[in-house]
Formats: structure tokens, sequence, C-alpha cells
């Protein structure tokens, strides 16, 4: 999935990727005593594994009007509705015009799941928990799937034939559908810290894009304990909400490879359908972008990156973006610009770059996120920040005019 930032919290880059590789996360001891502390979520211990579900019907939470709850409430404020769109199954669609930074959901998950292959006992646990709660089993299966991750019957050389329908299947089945749900349809959170794997049935219906052709940005908040999805471009109504489910931007080849190999279904965004002059053209400044972030990223982290260069890779990187078309990442290295000028002590240049990370974080993770509130506070004063001239006294290059028009 996409990299880590500095700024930005992990991105999931949609549903569950990369999960598969990362080690069992077993939640034992203080850390479960501090998700219990949590209103919206429950944990219950198997072995070493906790099992956290959404809370309870009569939670505080479930009466807040703006957020949904398991079962998609928030009629009233709705945004987008779930409909069943043509080689997609279903999606999201807005049902009126959306603004550009606006929030389009706030959502609570259904459940939370270790960030590994599912364990067994975690699966008969949440069965045992769902006895008592058939609505939130219900919207757990009507979930779509893609794989059931299973090997050929090595005598017919066929995939094995599953039943699917809950009451009647082998406690395998229900094992391997449980897996495939998630496998689809989660995204990576974190709690204290761990990673995990979040399963929210309204945001999970929103469909992929590539990066740059998306119009809606996720982020998890965990302070709150939930899911949101802000506007990232102004929205007409019935268009269809699209998101990322591979973080940043890269080649067309890989990206499509992936999706298919990952999700089952072969991209047809706009990206995804250039002819071979303009795929070329973009997978090149894709190409350029991500050479540039490494660079950056290997050497300002390794205190190698000297002020003047750090600028110009960020300024180049902007540059690229527009091509792009692509946002993410742009209040990131922004933000780092401003940090370059706080540490040479270049006040003007500072507030300039803090400026635009601002008014990108309020865009695509929200203006009360932790993103936009730092910046903020270095925007109040940046030569009380900690590093404040720190380094040589330098005049570096702000951004573009242009660029807060964009
Ligand atoms: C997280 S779900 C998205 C909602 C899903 N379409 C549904 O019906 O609930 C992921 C699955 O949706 C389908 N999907 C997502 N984006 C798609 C796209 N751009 N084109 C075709 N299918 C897509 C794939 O089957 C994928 O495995």
């Amino acid at each position: 999935m996409g990299s880590k930032t500095k700024a930005t919290p992990k991105r999931s880059g949609g549903a569950g990727l990369s999960w598969r590789s990362i080690a069992l996360v077993a939640l034992i001891g203080a850390t479960l005593a501090t998700l219990a502390m949590r209103p919206a979520l429950r944990s219950f211990v198997v072995g070493h594994v906790s099992v956290l579900v959404s809370g309870s019907q009569g939670s505080a939470d479930a009466l807040d009007p703006d957020m949904y709850d398991y079962e998609g409430h928030m009629a009233d404020r709705k945004i987008f509705e779930v409909v069943a769109l043509p080689g997609k199954g279903k999606g999201a669609i807005a049902v009126r015009d959306i603004k550009r930074g606006e929030l389009v959901l706030r959502e609570k998950p259904l459940l939370v799941a270790p960030d590994e292959e599912t364990p067994r006992a975690w699966v008969n646990e949440l069965f045992f928990n769902w006895t008592y709660s058939p609505s939130k089993r219900d919207t757990f299966f009507n979930l779509t799937h893609s794989h059931l991750w299973l090997d050929d019957d090595p005598e017919t050389g066929l995939p094995p034939k599953v039943n699917i329908d809950p009451p009647t299947q082998t406690p395998d089945e229900r094992f391997w559908l449980t897996e495939a749900i998630l496998t689809t349809n989660v995204a990576a959170i974190t709690l204290n810290d761990a990673p995990l794997r979040g399963l929210f049935p309204r945001f999970s219906r929103v469909n992929h894009v590539c990066p740059g052709a998306n119009n809606v940005n996720y982020e998890w908040r965990e302070e709150e304990g939930e899911m949101r999805i802000y506007a990232v471009r102004d929205i007409k109504k019935g268009t269809e909400l699209g998101h990322s489910y591979i973080g940043q931007v890269g080649p067309r080849a890989a990206r499509i490879k992936h999706l298919e190999e990952t999700y089952g279904f072969t991209c047809n965004c706009k990206f995804c359908t250039l002819d071979a002059e303009a795929t070329e053209q973009r997978d090149a400044w894709a190409a350029e972008w991500k050479a540039l972030e490494t660079d950056f990223d290997a050497r300002s982290g390794n205190g190698t990156l000297p002020g003047k260069e750090a600028i110009r890779i960020v300024r180049d990187l902007w540059e690229l973006s527009l091509k792009l078309d692509y946002t993410t990442d742009r209040a990131r290295f922004s933000e780092e610009a401003g940090l370059v000028a706080i540490a040479h002590g270049d006040k003007k240049a500072a507030v300039q770059w803090l400026k635009l990370a601002h008014k990108y974080f309020t865009i695509e993770v929200g203006v009360d996120s932790v993103d936009a509130e730092r910046v903020e506070e270095l925007l109040d004063n940046p030569t009380k920040a900690d590093d404040w001239a720190s380094k040589e006294r330098l005049t570096l290059d702000g951004p573009d005019k242009a660029w807060f028009d964009t």
C-alpha cells in the first residue's frame, strides 16, 4: 500500500491491502483494558486474540444523528445512497451536489479484526456474540466478497464448492466466507498504535478508482473511533463516489494486476482507460513522483537533505501532482516544506507552505483532524516551534500563488 507519511496517518489504500503479510496482532493485558473503555467498541478475549464488535444499540453513540451505525442510520441527512451498479456490484451515488471539503460519512466499525489471517477462534467468538445480534450478522453477510482464497480441489483441479448460506454452512465454510468478506471490505486502522482491520458496512460500498481519479478521501479517526469520508472535489448529484484502494500513484499495469489479484476486478477508471501514449506519459510522471518521494523521505529521514534542495523537491512534487491531478500527499509535502523553512529560520516561506498544507489537510482529512490542528498550531507562531532556526539561516522559495487556487 501507499507509503507511510510523516505527517498523515497511515492510509489503508481501501480495503485490506497488505494485511496478509503482517504478523498476527495479539491484544492482551493493558491494551485490552484500554480498548474496553472505548464507548463504541466492546472486546472479548479468545486465547491471545481480542474480538471487537460495535457498541450495543443502546449506547450513547448510537443516538448521534450525524453518525452511521452499522445499520446505516442518518437517513435524514443522507448525502449518498448505495445502489446496484452494472459490473461493480453495489456502489455509492451522491444524492445531492457535494462541496469539496465536505464531510460525507462518519461511521463506527461493525467489527475490528486482527491484522492478519483471521484466527478460527476469533471467528467462532464473533458468531457466538452475534447469536444475540442477528441484524449485525446479517449486515456482515450482506457484504460482498471477491475471492474465497481456497486451494483448488486436488482431484478435480477446480475451486471447491462452498455453501455461502450462513445458517446451513459448515464451520469451515463459515470461516472461509468470513475471511473472504473481511479481505474484500476491511480498511487498515490502528488502535493504540496496533495495526488492525476495521469493517464499516457503509464505507465499504465505495468502489475503487485509481489515485488522481478519486473524488473522495477516507480517514480513520482513532480518537473518535470512526471512519470518515471527505469530498476532495466538488461532486455533482448522481455521480458515483470513488476512492483508491491502492494508496499512491503508480504504473497502470501494476495497478491493474494488483486489483485483479486482490479484488477480482479490472479497473476501468479514467486513468486505466487512457490510450497508449497518454498511459506512457502518466506512468512516467508517476515514476518520477515516486522517485522524488523516495529520495525526499530517505534523505530528510537521515538528515542529509539540504534545505534548498528539499524545497526544490517539494516544488517538483507539486508540479507533478498537478500534471497527475493527484491531490493526496500535497498537504504532507507542503507541511514538510514548512518545517524545512522553520528549521532555516525563514518565517515568510514557512507561513506560505503551512497555509497550503492547512488548506489541503482541511479538504482531505477535515479541519478538526490532528494534521490540520498541528499545522494550525505551527502557523500561529512558527518562530516558537522547537527547531526554529536550528539550522543555518536561508531564504527559501515558497509555493506558487496559483497552487492555492488548485
Ligand atoms: C469494498 S467492495 C466495494 C463495494 C462493492 N461493489 C459492493 O457491491 O459491495 C470491493 C469490491 O467491489 C468491487 N469493485 C470495487 N471497485 C470496482 C471497480 N472500479 N470496478 C468493478 N468492481 C469494483 C470488486 O468486486 C471489489 O472486490
